[in-house]
């Protein structure tokens, strides 16, 4: 018999998750429906991929996409169309720095409304965790956030308030009730605030004062806290953008005496140190800030050892003009959601023997089954026919008018990649090949499965 599917994508490499294998992998309905050495049957479309590795499509845990409300500094538009360009099919936006945040079931759909007009790809929110919404918490779990989100720190953005130690506690014994998770940007409020206005006081501006003024202790310090109110309260805990191999070390002992946390770490602090910050400028300026030479080895020790649940982008642009300035005082964040897969192809792949299917569970399994987002996340009958195509050997200089983002700025400009992204498809339909974008937006909401 001669069946029809809508897609099949013939001869790739497949990166599945008990390894890469040569096979084809046929599409019905935005589903995979069969994978298989040689598929024998038609399809609407037929997809050469002689040669290319077929990756589960990337999965960001973490953006900043500021849509609506502050679409000068990047838009669900510019946001998901980058993302698609790196091989990403879904993301998860943050609660700031849109406005209004993500505080309550109203601004939740102001958001949805945006995203249903103009996503590319498949979206999930963050909803806000501070002291003003703690009320709030149920209806945006029924709003079907994927998680929440508290800054222990000050979070930049004055509207969304640091969660206290009260708050932190109280809304953690909410969450284990709701059986969502909490994600925490770990560094110690007062030891940040208060080295930042000394800093200030004495004029000491620079890169290097920045760093002094958040060392790792207080992202150490931070996670402990965090750690002790999660095995209190059974919530389940996952700590954001962990920079120091110390506090990842926390993690793991608090999971193997069973605490329910996890960490997500970020390409930049894989992939740059503190001098290339010094070298590269306030386009490399993030919270926690970016490490010595010596702490990033060891965090490639603790992602080898499996020891980092997830990478996401954490990609956080503004406006370039806040970017102007001395370091110190500048905006904090990093443009990133273009590159998170090539750079892992070219620094985990080709420069430390990762295996594919280790990049895959970091960019795109493991993100989904701790989201609970069903049908997605790996390359298996039954899941979403989401794809990365990607050239594993094709080097690339990357150039500003590569970005799609709304402000053609990244860290990572002039730097070289091996390992191409050469078309990003979704449910079935191609939305990015060979550097265009070639679809509308066909991105859908995705809620956790509780
Ligand atoms: N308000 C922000 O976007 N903050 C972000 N900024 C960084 N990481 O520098 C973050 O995730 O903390
Ligand atoms: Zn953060
Ligand atoms: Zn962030």
């Amino acid at each position: 018999m001669n069946k029809r599917y809508d897609v099949i994508i013939r001869n790739g490499f497949l990166v599945c998750p008990d390894g890469v294998k040569k096979a084809d992998v046929a599409v019905c309905d935005e589903k995979i429906v069969e994978i298989a050495t040689e598929i024998s049957g038609s399809a609407k479309t037929i997809i050469d991929a002689a040669g290319k590795h077929v990756f589960s499509g990337v999965t960001d845990g973490h953006v900043h996409f500021n849509d609506p409300g502050r679409t000068e500094w990047e838009t669900i538009t510019t946001g998901s169309s980058a993302l698609a360009a790196g091989g990403g099919i879904a993301y998860f936006d943050m609660p700031l720095n849109c406005s209004p945040c993500t505080l309550d079931a109203k601004n939740f759909k102001a958001k949805l409304a945006v995203a249903q007009k103009d996503s590319l790809i498949d979206y999930g929110f963050w909803g806000g965790f501070t002291p003003k919404n703690l009320e709030n918490f149920e209806e945006l779990a029924e709003c079907g956030v994927i998680g929440f989100k508290a800054f222990s720190c000050f979070s930049g953005i004055d509207e969304f308030e640091r969660a206290d130690d009260y708050t932190a506690l109280v809304g953690m014994e909410k969450l284990a009730k709701l059986g969502l998770p909490l994600m925490v940007h770990c560094e110690n409020a007062e030891m940040t605030r208060d080295l930042t206005s000394l800093a200030l006081a004495n004029n000491k501006t620079t890169v290097r004062d920045y760093f002094a003024a958040r060392p790792p202790i207080t992202e150490i310090e931070n996670v402990s806290r965090m750690i002790s109110f999660a095995e209190e309260t059974g919530c389940k805990l996952i700590i954001a953008h962990i920079s120091t191999a110390k506090a990842v070390e926390l993690v793991t002992q608090a999971r193997s005496r069973g605490v329910d946390v996890c960490c997500e770490t970020i390409g930049h602090y894989l992939i740059l140190t503190d001098d290339d910050v010094e070298r590269l400028g306030t386009v490399a300026k993030c919270s926690p800030p970016i490490r010595d030479t010596q702490n990033q080895v060891k965090m490639w020790a603790k992602l080898l050892n499996d020891e980092i649940a997830f990478i996401s982008s954490d990609h956080s642009p503004c406006d370039p003009k806040l970017k102007d300035g001395e370091f110190l005082k500048v905006w904090g964040g990093i443009s990133a959601c273009q590159t998170t897969l090539p750079a892992m192809l070219t620094h985990a792949y080709h420069a430390r023997k990762v295996s594919l299917e280790g990049i895959a569970r970091l960019t795109s399994q493991n993100v989904n089954e701790i989201f609970r987002i069903q049908g997605k996340g790996k390359i298996a009958v039954g899941y979403d026919g989401d794809f990365a195509l990607v050239d594993l050997d094709k080097k690339f200089t990357l150039q500003a008018e590569d970005l799609f983002y709304k402000h053609k700025v990244s860290p990572y400009v002039g730097d070289s990649f091996c390992g191409t992204v050469t078309q990003t498809i979704l449910r079935g339909t191609t939305v990015f090949k060979d550097g265009k974008i070639v679809s509308k937006p066909i991105g859908k909401h995705l809620r956790p499965n509780l």
